[in-house]
């Protein structure tokens, strides 16, 4: 995010004697602060000025010109085309900053009846910023653009809340302040408001932060404005709120109609989310299982992008949020699975169904569209579509009396039915027979209204197009009048309906009296009749009236719609909830995923599991196979249950797979409770309460956190929070310290996730010692993945194996990695003796390596090697000469 910061005083400063339009621009400015820039609207142009046009311009790459001069100096400017704004804006947005809109709200003429010097009227129209967009130019399709708000409350409770403007969803949960920061990241956020006390607490998140006033979360100015923006007496209708929650709903709600300029909003009302409906999953292990986005934020490479096989913008969109939260209640995730599980059985019915979903548009974002006067007549065409879909999708389904849909979609499917909704129903016919079958993008272009709507539309229009042909007839009639055969009757939008005539025929019409010059151009000479005049005025005056019927009849549909939107929404849910399970079915077969067995059990048992992300980039690049390998613990676990334990150790050689094992397990359990099948020949998962993973070390420069620091946090959020029902995967802590240190950390993490938060646990590491100490744990296993050696080369196994690994071949995988032939044999070397000193080092002999590691003799330099080859007595004088000599040159070669 570009740094804020404050526009120079200049823009405040008094000039001597600045413009009236300067004098203007200064106040609109002063109204909208020095934290947005402002767009401000001249004739075909945006114009910025002063410190916003220098900032937009180095963001934008654009001119910065200059533009007459205040307080004796030249003000900076630069422009954007109103026609190209949006391009601009999404830079400037991408970019971080805010943008105000203002436009010229009267037209020039009338500005100038005030004076020939008063300045046209201008007005912010809208805010632009990050977390309120709504043009489909400026929004990703598949992605959702969420506004969060968040406040912390005097007794202890915090509450989220969070908006999709684009959509019109909207909802608000309740929750302890320490899981606020991972609530938010699940939403990732385009923009957070958030209380100005907490600003400073926030500000090292990546989040783009938009600090309020405390004012603004004043609970009755809140509650007051949420009855009267959703017309009710009390929120109680819509759910049991808490008062956090209204004040964070309330300052979220002022705040989208702050960004709109007072425009109705255009939101449902809000859904009350009871926060233990989901799999915990902090945000360090949000990041390291790279679910929605890489650690480089890419989505490409994640796992949502691998299962996605959605068509459309809203089915990409919830499959999304369901990945972001996996549930935690048996019968919703038995619900999913059941609906996956019948379009993944159902193969021709799935392939009609994803055929007909594709022909959908996005029909919850037209609604907002819509909603915020910003829609035209596409938008009703695509929630007319969208609502003739279902009808279409359950009349497919009438064509297949052997398939009973499973419950979750047959409520899908009855939301989509029309035959209980006669409004929709109506709506529906109406559009159909109203709409022509592509019309134009804008109302006020007009062509949107089909032939046999509107009974005065259509008498306008014969009679534009009578009129049209009796200008034709005129065409002859005037040729044949003066005997000028090349006489044309042309039409253009400054002389409207004119006869043209070549330079060289133009003195014949010239001379008759029945024939008004109009204009003489190069190519020809241009005349008008008073028939031709009359004509051409009837064309028009029919044209206006049918654009002004053709606006009305927009207008009025437009309002339909609002007035339906909430029915029209769930329409548009169900079909997104049907792409989402038919996509996953589809996914499911290409990749040989199967349907979990979720219960309320301890156990994780996963046969054949397979990294869905890793086992695709094998695919692309069609080098190795991947290979698939079994999870098998118990987080109840009795004494002694070797075969299948809380925790395992896992140890490996470098490269050997240890890392993909651990988070194929992790995104196993996320994918079964987010409703998908998995990547496995059979999984059988107890339900899991919280995912922690600790994968992979990163830095944290920017908040000041080293490594082992960032490491530790984790590593002790893990430790303090997991519990019986959590899953937990370790993978190589205490590497960024000592090796004693690390180790004895490693050391007590095993311990401590064995015996105190007694969850299931995978734990990789390097550190050998850790498996005499697992061999020792009751409810503890080692397991190792192999490697084999094979004439000096390294081969990975990838399968895992129980007991633990017998060496780490990190040199061989130093080797592979192109590091010199020296170094590798110097490493070995070194190896060898740290071996052949330390093997007697066990369980009892902690710390370890307690003793110096000793200096390791260098070999027998060159000039040693001869020197002890001598005898000094057999020497004659000459040959002791000779000797030193070549001893000395020795030398200057080593
Ligand atoms: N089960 C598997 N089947 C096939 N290839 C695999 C499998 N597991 C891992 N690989 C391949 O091996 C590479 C290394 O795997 P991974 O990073 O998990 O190893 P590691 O043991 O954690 O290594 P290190 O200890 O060096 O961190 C992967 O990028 C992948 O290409």
């Amino acid at each position: 995010m570009p740094v804020m910061s404050p526009t120079p005083n200049d823009t405040k400063a008094k000039s001597a004697k600045p413009t009236p339009m300067m004098v203007q621009y200064l106040a609109i400015k002063d109204e909208v602060g020095p934290e947005a820039l402002l767009f401000y609207r001249m004739g075909d142009f945006y114009e910025l000025f002063f410190d916003d046009a220098v900032r937009a311009a180095a963001t934008l790459d654009i001119a910065l010109t200059k533009r007459g001069k205040h307080d004796g100096q030249p003000i900076p400017m630069c422009g954007v085309p109103v026609h190209a704004a949006d391009a601009y804006l999404a830079r400037l947005i991408k970019a971080g900053f805010r943008v105000a809109v203002c436009e010229q709200t009267e037209d020039p003429a009338e500005a100038k009846k005030r004076g020939s010097k008063s300045v046209v009227r201008r007005e912010v129209v809208r805010l632009v910023t990050p977390g309120t967009l709504s043009e489909d130019t400026l929004l990703d399709a598949r992605d959702a653009n969420i506004l969060a708000a968040i406040v912390t409350g005097l007794s202890g409770d915090a509450a989220l809340a969070w908006a999709d403007i684009s959509d019109g969803s909207f909802r608000t949960c309740s929750l302890a302040p320490g899981d606020l920061l991972a609530e938010v990241m699940a939403l990732r956020p385009s923009e957070l408001l958030i209380p100005e006390a907490l600003y400073a607490d926030w500000a090292d998140h990546g989040l783009t932060l938009t600090p309020l006033a405390a004012s603004k979360f004043d609970r009755r100015s809140c509650e007051r404005l949420l009855s009267d923006r959703f017309d009710v007496a009390s929120l109680d209708g819509f759910g049991d709120f808490s008062p956090e929650e209204r004040r964070v709903a309330g300052a979220l709600v002022d705040y989208i109609e702050l960004t709109q300029a007072g425009d109705r909003i255009a939101l449902s009302p809000p859904q009350r989310r009871v926060r233990g409906g989901w799999l915990s999953i902090d945000s360090a292990t949000r990041n390291s299982l790279e679910i929605d986005r890489t650690l480089q934020g890419q989505r490409k490479g994640s796992l949502l992008s691998v299962i996605d096989r959605t068509v459309t913008g809203p089915g990409a969109r919830l499959l999304a949020a369901r990945l972001s939260r996996p549930l935690m209640d048996l019968a919703d995730i038995r619900a999913r699975l059941d609906g996956v599980s019948q379009l993944h059985d159902e193969a021709a019915w799935r392939t009609e169904l994803r055929d007909q979903l594709k022909a959908t548009g996005d029909a919850a974002r037209a609604c907002s569209r819509l909603q915020l006067g910003r829609g035209g007549p596409r938008d009703l065409v695509t929630i007319c579509q969208a609502l003739a879909m279902g009808e279409t999708i359950n009349a497919g389904l009438a064509r297949r009396p052997a398939v009973a849909p499973v419950a979750e979609i047959e409520a899908q499917l009855r939301t989509l039915s029309l035959s209980d909704k006669p409004e929709l129903a109506k709506l529906v016919r109406d559009l159909s027979k109203a709409l022509v079958a592509d019309p134009p993008l804008q109302a006020r272009d007009g062509g949107l209204i089909a032939p046999g709507w509107s009974p005065e539309i259509d008498r306008l229009r014969s009679l534009r197009d009578e009129t049209r042909r009796s200008v034709a007839a005129l065409q002859g009639r005037y040729a044949a009048a003066t005997g000028v055969t090349t006489l044309k009757i042309k039409h253009n939008n400054v002389l409207g309906y004119h006869v043209d005539v070549s330079p060289k025929h133009a003195d014949t019409v010239l001379g008759r009296e029945d024939f008004i010059h109009r204009q003489t151009l190069v190519s020809g000479v241009r005349f008008t009749t008073t028939e031709l005049a009359e004509l051409d005025r009837d064309i028009a005056g029919a044209a206006d009236k049918v654009l002004a019927l053709e606006l009305d009849a927009f207008e009025t549909f437009r309002s339909r719609v609002t007035a339906l939107v909430e029915p029209v929404r769930q329409v548009a849910t169900a079909l997104a909830a049907l792409d989402v399970y038919a996509g996953l079915a589809l996914w499911a077969l290409e990749s040989g995923a199967t349907k979990p067995t979720i219960d309320d059990s301890a156990v994780l048992e996963i046969d054949a599991g397979r990294h869905p992300v890793v086992e695709a980039a094998l695919q692309r690049q069609s080098a190795t196979r991947f290979t698939p390998n079994d999870t098998w613990l118990d987080g109840a676990a009795p004494q002694d249950a070797k075969g299948c334990p809380r925790l395992a150790l896992i140890t490996g050689p470098n490269m050997a797979g240890k890392s993909t094992y651990l988070r194929q397990t992790a995104l196993i359990i996320l994918l079964a409770q987010a409703g998908s099948f998995v990547p496995a020949a059979r999984a059988h998962i107890g339900l899991v309460d919280r995912l922690f993973s600790r994968v992979g070390a990163s830095d944290d420069l920017s908040k000041g956190r080293s490594t082992f620091m960032v490491e530790m946090i984790e590593t002790a959020a893990i430790l303090n929070q997991a519990t019986e029902k959590s899953f937990v995967i370790l993978d190589e802590i205490g590497r960024g310290t000592a090796t004693f240190d690390g180790l004895s950390i490693a050391w007590a993490a095993v311990e401590h996730l064995h015996g105190v938060n007694r969850c299931r646990a995978l734990f990789a590491t390097h550190y050998h010692e850790l498996t005499e100490l697992v061999a020792s744990l009751d409810g503890a296993k080692n397991l190792s993945l192999r490697a084999r050696e094979h004439e000096g080369e390294l081969i990975f196994l990838h399968d895992v194996r129980d007991g633990a690994a017998d060496r780490s071949y990190g040199i061989q995988v130093a080797k592979l990695a192109g590091l010199p032939a020296a170094a590798v044999a110097r490493a070995k070397a070194v190896l060898e003796r740290l071996e052949a000193d330390g093997t007697d080092l066990g369980l009892s002999d902690l710390p370890l390596f307690t003793a110096q590691l000793p200096v390791i003799a260098a070999e027998p330099s060159a000039v040693e090697a001869a020197l002890r080859s001598i005898d000094p007595d057999t020497l004659s004088p000459r040959d002791a000469l000779d000797l030193l000599y070549a001893l000395k040159s020795k030398l200057g070669e080593g």
